[in-house]
């Protein structure tokens, strides 16, 4: 039976999938009849197909024709880089901490990414936003955002861009759901999660990736060094870490000519996500491969930002499932006579469970320079 505590769920091997996930490329899938809801016209059919063999081949997919204008997309991505360019005692105005639930800015090394018995400290500064929650009390991840408000118009455009994105997310879900043989509004009804644009416990984050030094973010290069306690802290630069993502479905909005997303396929080798212009990366989350009782998986990615020219900005929106959802393996998807793959998830703690160890706050023993 499957947890979701340290043991996570995507660290468990699946065979079956080992000899079909040996894509050398990510396949792109044009979804304007979803985001259009042109209600199971041979245009939807036909991406719902491509969603379904893109999620369980490879896990990763372009979603284009999505119908969000560049101005929001590209405009998003250049104020974020204005913002980053700001010095860091104003940054630090929004800084997070559990005090913040975990919202707003961290600096450069905070954030880690952790594997069995230790962590790394990623090399990337970022803005962590969430849905808008007032009940501080029901977990430690409710609270309000710290808003970029030292820049308006960035402040504007991300809230323009998050409003942009749960439409594309709800459109791409209930493709995904058609794509399962499921009614399209599956994951909305209350048996499928309840999850809706205005339910998603959405996750958006703005991040800054500086250049790695030269000659890191290549393999073979970890060096793994004792600290106080049992917790190893590996001295390999990555841009951000080997991970899943958490939900349900990420769309990933990155500036062009910089390829830096790699994603893992079952070989082991690392596919690049190359950017192409007026599209979102997609790649589906921890809780549709418990929904799919495994058919769908989460694939592994990670970022390095190998230019040692240029830094890169990209800003991924996660649409998650509700706090509250209960996320099982969808009865039909459950052979005739077999008990579930998955026991039942409540997302708010999967998400707590990783939020709260994705960060060492506290001063770093070898210091790293202002973007
Ligand atoms: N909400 C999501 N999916 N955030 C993904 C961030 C991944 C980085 C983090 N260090 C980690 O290792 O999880
Ligand atoms: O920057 C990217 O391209 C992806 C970042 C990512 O994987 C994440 O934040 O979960
Ligand atoms: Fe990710």
């Amino acid at each position: 039976m499957q947890t979701c505590g340290r043991h996570s769920i995507y660290r468990v091997p699946l065979y079956r999938g080992f000899f079909v996930r040996t894509f050398k490329t990510l396949p792109v899938v044009d979804i304007a009849a979803l985001v259009k809801d042109d209600k199971e016209s041979a245009a939807q059919l036909r991406a719902a197909k491509d969603l379904h063999a893109a999620c369980r081949d490879v896990g990763f997919f372009y979603a284009v024709s999505h119908g969000v204008p560049a101005s929001i997309t590209d405009g998003v991505l250049l104020e974020a880089r204005q913002w980053f360019n700001l010095p860091a005692h104003v940054k630090q105005e929004i800084s997070l901490g559990p005090e913040t639930c975990y919202r707003g800015y961290q600096q450069l090394g905070s954030n880690v990414t952790r594997f069995d018995g230790g962590f790394q400290r990623d090399h990337h500064e970022a803005i962590d936003l969430y849905k808008e929650e007032s009940d501080r009390d029901a977990s430690p991840l409710h609270g309000r955002n710290q808003w970029p408000v030292q820049r308006p118009s960035f402040d504007t455009s991300l809230q323009q861009y998050a409003d942009a994105c749960l439409g594309v997310g709800q459109a791409i879900m209930r493709g995904i759901a058609l794509g399962l043989g499921l009614p399209g509004d599956y994951f909305e009804s209350p048996e499928g999660g309840g999850t809706t644009a205005e339910s998603s416990y959405w996750v958006m984050r703005a991040i800054h990736y500086p250049p790695l030094s030269q000659g890191e973010g290549q393999l073979g290069q970890a060096a793994s060094q004792a600290v106080a306690g049992a917790e190893v802290e590996r001295h390999v630069q990555l841009s951000c870490g080997e991970h899943t993502d958490y939900g349900l479905l990420t769309l990933v909005n990155q500036e062009p000519h910089i390829p830096a997303l790699q994603v893992k396929n079952a070989a082991g080798e690392w596919i690049t996500a190359a950017p192409i212009p007026g599209s979102f990366v997609c790649n589906i989350g921890d809780m549709l491969k418990v929904y799919t009782n495994g058919l769908y998986e989460p694939t592994a990615h990670r970022v390095i930002n190998a230019d040692p020219s240029r830094s890169r900005v990209s800003i991924p929106f996660f649409y998650e499932p509700a706090f509250e959802a209960q996320v099982a393996p969808i009865p039909a998807l459950v052979p005739a006579g077999s008990a579930p793959n998955f026991g039942s998830v409540r997302y708010g703690t999967h998400l707590e469970n990783k939020v709260l160890n994705n960060f060492e706050l506290e001063p770093q023993a070898s210091s790293v320079g202002e973007a």
